[in-house]
């Protein structure tokens, strides 16, 4: 496999701010963006680095050489993702997903989970708090987390063999760790637990049914497994299009021997397609986002770990809100900036990527997209 080098520097150009602008776009009391799509999902990015080196994420050959991670003095402090958590939830936003990088990583996380938790929507609700783990600090961490305020976690597992998890991950890391991070966030109370699972066709995707079997035998209903079809996000790990396992495939596999039904999605937007085992033992999920493309509903703006925004997990660039927030600007000048960006906002890679099949990539955004490492995944 080819790598390309990509220095750090490509993943800090930024888009100009556009000039705050008021009520368009507002409707009905949501911000919507040029597509009528509300902002109601905020996923932080806490760190840019990570101890696995996922294959499709963060391949080893660009990751362990010549990449170049953020200095510390360039993160948003806790006191500042807050503070702009706030300013997102006075605009909309319901649910926060802390990720990276490998969220868990980051210094005393607990502690932004504490301030996060104690946020509250115009109308008094708490958040929907969540956070998506590689599950290696998970066991030992679990129970801080939960008291913390985090309501649940998804955790990222994408085999059962020990082999074929180090193909995927690149690093000597037993997956019975990862079950153990997943037994101790189920007694934790941090549920509904979702399990994502990135298929790469020719790596693991023997594993399908093991996974499957595993999380249905073990844990029935109380975990679900969601199986992610493999993207070509970020510009460094040598996507295919022939490593990509439809959806379809995975759950005609899965039907063979476990026979499914569909079930309607439980929120709108959902990126995941829902299917029940027919005999009631649990359920599964299909993010089908390179078969079948979600950006219609697509309601998710991303903040990476030094504070730009990016409307789209395929952004080559992003809008600086730290220079706002260190240069002085009062919340009301945040909260004008984020809904002039959002009103602006008309992304739709996955669509427009899905329209020439034939070699798999839109002709949408530049080609020098930043790393979902750093933007958050
Ligand atoms: N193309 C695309 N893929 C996405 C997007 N959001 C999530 N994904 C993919 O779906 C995977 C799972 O997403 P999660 O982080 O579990 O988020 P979610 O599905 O919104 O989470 P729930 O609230 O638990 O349903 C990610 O790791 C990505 O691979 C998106 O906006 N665009
Ligand atoms: C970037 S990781 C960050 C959080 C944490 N380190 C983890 O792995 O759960 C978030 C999610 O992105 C998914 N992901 C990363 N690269 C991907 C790709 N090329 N295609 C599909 N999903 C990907 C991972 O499987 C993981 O579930
Ligand atoms: S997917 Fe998560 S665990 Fe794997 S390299 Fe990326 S950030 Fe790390
Ligand atoms: S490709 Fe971009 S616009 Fe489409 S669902 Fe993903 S993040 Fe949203």
């Amino acid at each position: 496999m080819a790598f390309r080098v990509i220095p750090l520097v490509d993943q800090r150009r930024d888009a100009p701010l556009p000039a705050p602008r008021d009520e368009d776009g507002v409707r009905a009391g949501l911000l919507q963006d040029r597509l009528g799509r509300p902002l109601t999902d905020l996923r932080i990015s806490v760190t840019d680095r990570c101890n696995f080196r996922c294959s499709y994420c963060m391949p080893k050959e660009v990751f362990d050489k010549n990449h170049v991670y953020l200095p510390h003095s360039a993160l948003l402090s806790f006191e500042e993702i807050t503070r702009l958590a706030r300013v997102f939830v006075d605009q909309g936003v319901r649910k926060i997903r802390l990720t990276g990088g490998e969220p868990l990583l980051r210094k005393n996380i607990e502690h932004l989970i504490e301030q996060l938790a104690a946020l509250r929507t115009p109308d008094g609700s708490p958040l929907d708090l969540t956070l998506t783990t590689n599950g290696s600090l998970l066991a030992r961490k679990a129970q801080a987390l939960k008291a913390a305020g985090l309501q649940r976690v998804t955790v990222s597992l994408d085999a059962l063999d020990d082999t074929v998890f180090r193909r995927m991950n690149d690093m000597d890391f037993p997956v019975a760790d990862v079950l153990a991070g997943i037994d101790a966030a189920r007694e934790a109370g941090l549920g509904p637990i979702k399990v994502n699972m990135v298929v790469k066709r020719g790596t693991n995707e023997q594993e399908i049914l093991p996974m499957a079997r595993h999380f249905r035998e073990r844990h029935g209903g109380d975990v679900v497994l969601r199986f992610i079809e493999y993207m070509d996000v970020g510009a460094t790990n040598g996507w295919r299009m022939d490593e990509v396992m439809p959806s379809a495939d995975v759950v005609a596999h899965i039907a063979a021997e476990l026979p499914l039904r569909p079930l309607e999605a439980s929120a709108p937007g959902e990126t995941a397609q829902r299917w029940a085992y027919a005999d009631g033992r649990g359920e599964i999920g299909v993010i089908s986002s390179v078969t079948q493309a979600f950006c219609r509903d697509c309601s998710r703006l991303r903040l990476s770990t030094e504070g730009r925004v990016y409307l789209c997990l395929f952004a080559s660039q992003g809008h600086d809100l730290r220079q706002l927030l260190r240069g002085g600007a009062d919340d009301e000048a945040l909260a004008r900036t984020v809904r002039s960006i959002w009103t602006q906002r008309g992304d739709r890679y996955s669509e427009l990527r899905a329209r020439r099949p034939a070699d798999g990539v839109a002709e949408g955004p530049a080609p020098r997209r930043v790393e979902m490492s750093y933007i958050g995944g």
